[in-house]
């Protein structure tokens, strides 16, 4: 088929205000051009890609938040006489492609924008004259196998017949920053995943726990942040690094040993805040799934959080490890937080899992918290 365009469609954004609808449009045609090597049109409310390698674009694309659907097209000119020549040529492509034969029971749709001395369904109708005059087959607009679309804007006109799913969601870059808590696992990737897909900016935090964690463990991170580079064209996650080993040795040390897991995730969070200061972020993200493991109940989940003045988001918090698993396959982590990277041997034997924030303040003052973060956070790099 010899496509020279492929118009993307967005949803959400169409629903806001003019002012706002203007910006966010700017940013999705920014993030497509970092996307892909491509010249982009933008006309009432859709976006008219023209790339420079088709295969490159209709697989970038789909990484693209704020795209709806998108089809690749060809082009012509809004009169009868040009879409009768060019649509003939497309349905030959169709029929060279095995995608219409003499039995294949098809429907034209037509939709028309701006001035024209035909209706959409007069259109429609020449255009279902030419494809049965070219392969015989049966018109049926109420089940058709085929759906031939046929757009004509002004003195454009554009044809197609397939409708691509794109990720949905905001374009990355128009909902402020967030820090994001990324472990090796497979939850906390999944969970950055679908902030970028509701246009945050991500910072990814993540909490070197050596000597209690092996080097595989910052490996799989490095690995998991290059995956999901892929869906940050335009806007890069930013990556930082924290020694957490002290920290957690001076909590096992001081402090009850059941209250390690509690004191750890305390501390993630608490260093997570300072660092969202620092770069301007408004809110915390973690992976975590209320009773996916022994330590995230809802009272730990609540004493870990205290002293914690920003928002702490869970996009994970109502999901099942199946549903989770199934998104980080589709994003391409999944097999990178699979891989056996030995654990984390800080975990005592038996964790707090009924935390309350009159023990948590204890378990802190007995390891001097305060003083082992601000350590903790001028290791960041
Ligand atoms: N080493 C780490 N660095 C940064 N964040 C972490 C680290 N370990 C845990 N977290 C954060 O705490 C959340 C809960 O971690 P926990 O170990 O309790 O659960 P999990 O189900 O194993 O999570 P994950 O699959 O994301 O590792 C993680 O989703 C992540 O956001």
């Amino acid at each position: 088929m010899n496509y020279d365009v492929v118009i993307a469609r967005y949803g959400e954004i169409g629903l806001k205000s003019s002012k706002v609808r203007a910006r966010f449009e700017r940013k999705l045609v920014k993030n497509i051009k970092a996307a892909i090597d491509c010249e982009v049109d933008r006309n009432q409310g859709r976006i008219y890609i023209f790339p420079k390698n088709y295969g490159e674009c209709l697989e970038n694309l789909n990484k693209v938040f704020g795209v709806v659907s998108y089809s690749p097209a060809v082009s012509t000119y809004g009169n009868y006489e040009d879409i009768e020549k060019t649509l003939g040529e497309y349905v030959d492509g169709l029929l060279r492609e095995g995608f219409i034969g003499e039995d294949t029971r098809f429907a034209i749709k037509c939709r028309r924008v701006g001035n024209h001395d035909f209706t959409s369904q007069e259109m429609a109708a020449f255009c279902g004259s030419v494809v049965v005059k070219k392969v015989g087959c049966p018109v049926d607009l109420t089940n058709p196998e085929l759906k031939i679309y046929v757009e004509v804007r002004d003195d454009e006109a554009f044809i197609y017949h397939e409708k691509i799913d794109g990720p949905g969601g905001l374009p990355l870059g128009t909902q402020g920053k967030v820090v994001v808590l990324v472990s090796s696992g497979i939850d906390s990737p999944v969970a950055a995943y679908l902030m970028m897909k509701r246009g945050c900016e991500v910072i990814a935090l993540h909490c070197d726990n050596a000597p209690f964690t092996g080097p595989k463990v910052h490996e799989n991170f490095d690995k998991i942040i290059d995956q999901l580079q892929s869906y940050a064209k335009g806007v890069p996650i930013t990556k930082k690094v924290v020694k957490y080993g002290e920290y957690l040795q001076q909590a096992k040390d001081c402090a009850p040993e059941k209250m390690t897991c509690v004191l750890c995730k305390s501390g993630m969070y608490q260093i997570a805040e300072k660092l969202a200061h620092k770069y301007g972020a408004l809110a915390i993200v973690d992976g975590s799934s209320v009773g996916q493991v022994a330590s995230q109940t809802l009272s730990n989940i609540l004493a870990t959080r205290h002293g914690v003045d920003m928002p702490i988001l869970s996009p994970l918090i109502g999901l099942d490890k199946l549903e989770i698993t199934r998104i980080a396959e589709d994003i391409g982590t999944f097999e990178i937080s699979k891989l056996d990277d030995g654990g984390c041997h800080a975990v005592p034997r038996y964790p707090e899992t009924k935390a309350d924030v009159d023990r948590v303040e204890e378990a802190c003052r007995a390891m001097n918290q305060k003083e082992a973060i601000e350590k903790a956070f001028n290791s960041i790099v």
